[in-house]
């Protein structure tokens, strides 16, 4: 798994300090607020795990399943939602955690989704945000790490289902999905 990689963009460490400081920044803008906070799967679980381990307000937790990539590194364009929420939004402060914007078609997409059932706010944390795939206008409220214009992996991002265990961010060498 780790011969697949060609270069190890941000570490473990990297990561785990980001995410402390991310997490400080929520637990103050949300302070008081109870937010419903949603992790978007499969991508996000490892960060969203890490994440609300760091914000110290009260908050709900609810998870949603949503794929578009499959075994490409280009976006399908077609969302698909593959588990709903459990919990109503309506009223409610929502926070979308996302591993990362890319084209932004996945945001765009849920965004809509959760303001057409009446959330009361709906901001968006993602700890990477890849510029340069943009297809839709998509900016986050919170970002962590800006990325280059490669396919990553790790950390919860994954190539054709595999390297989500991976505990860094890494660019795929590209004969891997080329071959
Ligand atoms: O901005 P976009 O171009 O929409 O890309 C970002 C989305 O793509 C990935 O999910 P994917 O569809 O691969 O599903 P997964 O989380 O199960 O890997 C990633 O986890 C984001 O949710
Ligand atoms: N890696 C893994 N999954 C992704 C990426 C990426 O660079 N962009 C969108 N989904
Ligand atoms: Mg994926």
């Amino acid at each position: 798994m780790q011969n697949d990689i060609q270069e190890v963009l941000i570490s473990e460490e990297e990561l785990q300090a980001k995410i402390k400081e991310l997490g400080e920044l929520l637990s103050s803008e949300y302070a008081g607020k109870d937010p419903l906070v949603i992790c978007v799967l499969k991508g996000a679980f490892i960060f969203m795990a890490d994440l609300v381990k760091r914000i110290t307000v009260p908050i709900e937790l609810d998870f949603m399943a949503v794929s578009s990539y499959g075994a490409a590194t280009k976006s399908s364009g077609v969302v698909k939602i593959i588990k709903d929420l459990d919990t109503t939004v309506e009223g409610r402060d929502v926070l979308i955690v996302e591993d990362i914007i890319d084209s932004g078609l996945t945001l765009s997409h849920l965004i809509e989704l959760l303001k057409n059932r009446n959330a009361k706010s709906v901001k968006v944390v993602t700890l990477f945000d890849k510029p340069s795939g943009r297809s839709v206008n998509m900016e986050a409220d919170y970002t962590g790490f800006v990325l280059p214009d490669a396919f990553v992996v790790g950390y919860g991002l994954d190539y054709a289902e595999h390297y989500r265990n991976l505990p860094y961010i890494g660019v795929l060498k590209p004969e891997i999905y080329t071959k």
